[in-house]
């Protein structure tokens, strides 16, 4: 199979789709692997580093993605990227489809199979391409929100950790998966308070375990979201249903009850945000804005920032997955592994993903129609 490897183009995303050491693998396997030219500049991996193993440099984004029969990329396209695609074209990467109909509609028009990273499951249910951007995104929130708590930034000028003698920051998280679990770690680890509010019993009982009584678990319901939203320093968005746009569980009336110079990170933005306030995607560049006197921050690459530790951990996830789509077909690929399959979220300018057809009120075909 000829893979092209496209560069980033979003606003700080230095992230690259497949490591030095994935192209090897790849063209080990007989395949040719094309890499846009300093696709993986941004982690650290130089064109040679690429050429060293097989792979060839193309300097045209457009020659690019005309000659490949898979495209593995990081991030869900941008507009620029839409024309670029042509009809049976396989797309490896984030998509996060429920929130976005204009990329959606560009991928059902060009008829591009579409592979979502985020919605592919694993064993006991676990999405094992989503999971390792959660624990960069999620330990990245709480020194992210650290940081805008300081009054230089805006903040209202708090230590999350305390001193002796003066008590420590309540960092409230809502949603206890992966992203919730590594932003606790963190909190806990400097010191704050920590309460994770989510819906499952099973996942607040084994927060309580594995955290031994240093954070404390709350059924999440509006009642309580608002309590403990009025006292968050730092509140971290953190819910997934897998697929879908994220429920709007913070509302504004409870934004308003938070102290002034607090901080949000709504982590979920990708799925498309999980706070009422938070009413756009924000930029590395530009990362917050303030509403009711809160911080704001809703960008939906954070782990872009820290390029090289999370290329390197998505690609450890990707790249079994990538070698079975490339040694099989994408179709024999998806028929011997159905947590695969679940990753397929458009074919043949089809939606097949239920979730992602509900948000978008689409036609919905199950991936097993395709697959028969
Ligand atoms: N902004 C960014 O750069 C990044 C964003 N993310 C996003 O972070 C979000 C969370 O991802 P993960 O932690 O991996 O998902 P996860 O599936 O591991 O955890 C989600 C948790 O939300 C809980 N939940 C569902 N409904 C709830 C409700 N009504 N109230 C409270 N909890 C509820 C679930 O029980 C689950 O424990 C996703 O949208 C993901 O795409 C992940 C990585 C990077
Ligand atoms: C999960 C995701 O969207 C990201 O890592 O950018």
């Amino acid at each position: 199979m000829i893979i092209g490897v496209a560069k980033e183009i979003k606003n700080n995303e230095n992230r690259v789709g497949l490591t030095p050491a994935g192209a090897e693998d790849l063209c080990r396997a007989g395949h040719t692997v094309l890499i846009e030219k300093n696709a993986g500049i941004g982690s650290g991996f130089s064109d040679e580093s690429y050429q060293q193993v097989g792979a060839t440099i193309i300097a045209d984004k457009k020659e690019l993605f005309d000659t490949s029969e898979m495209i593995i990329k990081v991030k869900e396209p941008l507009m620029p990227e839409y024309e670029l695609f042509h009809e049976g074209q396989i797309l490896f990467t984030y998509l996060h489809l429920a929130p976005e109909p204009e990329l959606t509609k560009a991928l059902l028009e060009k008829k591009v199979i579409g592979i979502a990273y985020e919605t592919i499951v694993g064993r006991n249910n676990s999405l094992p391409l989503l999971s390792p951007m959660s624990e960069v995104a999620g330990r990245m929130a709480v020194q992210i929100g650290a940081q805008f708590l300081e009054k230089p930034w805006g903040g209202k000028g708090i230590l999350l950790g305390g001193v002796p003698g003066v008590e420590s920051g309540q960092v409230v998280i809502v949603g206890g998966g992966i992203v919730g679990t590594n932003a606790a770690k963190m909190a806990v680890g400097m010191g704050a308070r920590v309460t994770i509010l989510d819906k499952s019993t099973d996942r607040l009982a084994y927060l309580d375990d594995i955290f031994g009584g240093r954070v404390t678990t709350v059924m999440s319901n509006s009642y309580n979201i608002a309590k403990w939203v009025k006292q968050a320093d730092l509140l971290v968005g953190a819910v997934l249903i897998p697929g879908a746009k994220a429920p709007k569980l913070v509302s504004e009336e409870m934004v308003k009850t938070m102290e002034a110079g607090s901080v949000i990170v709504d982590v979920a933005i990708d799925q498309g945000g999980s706070v009422s306030t938070i009413d756009r995607i924000t930029t590395h560049s530009e990362p917050t804005y303030t509403k009711h006197g809160v911080i704001h921050y809703s960008v939906a690459n954070m782990p872009g920032a820290v390029a090289r530790t999370s290329t390197l951990a998505l690609t450890n996830s990707t790249l079994p997955y990538a070698l079975q789509i490339a040694n099989k077909g994408w179709k024999q690929a998806l028929i011997d592994d159905a947590g695969l399959a679940r990753g397929l979220n458009v074919y043949d300018g089809k939606v097949t993903f239920k979730a992602v057809a509900d948000d978008q009120n689409l036609p919905y075909t199950p991936v097993t129609t395709v697959l028969s």
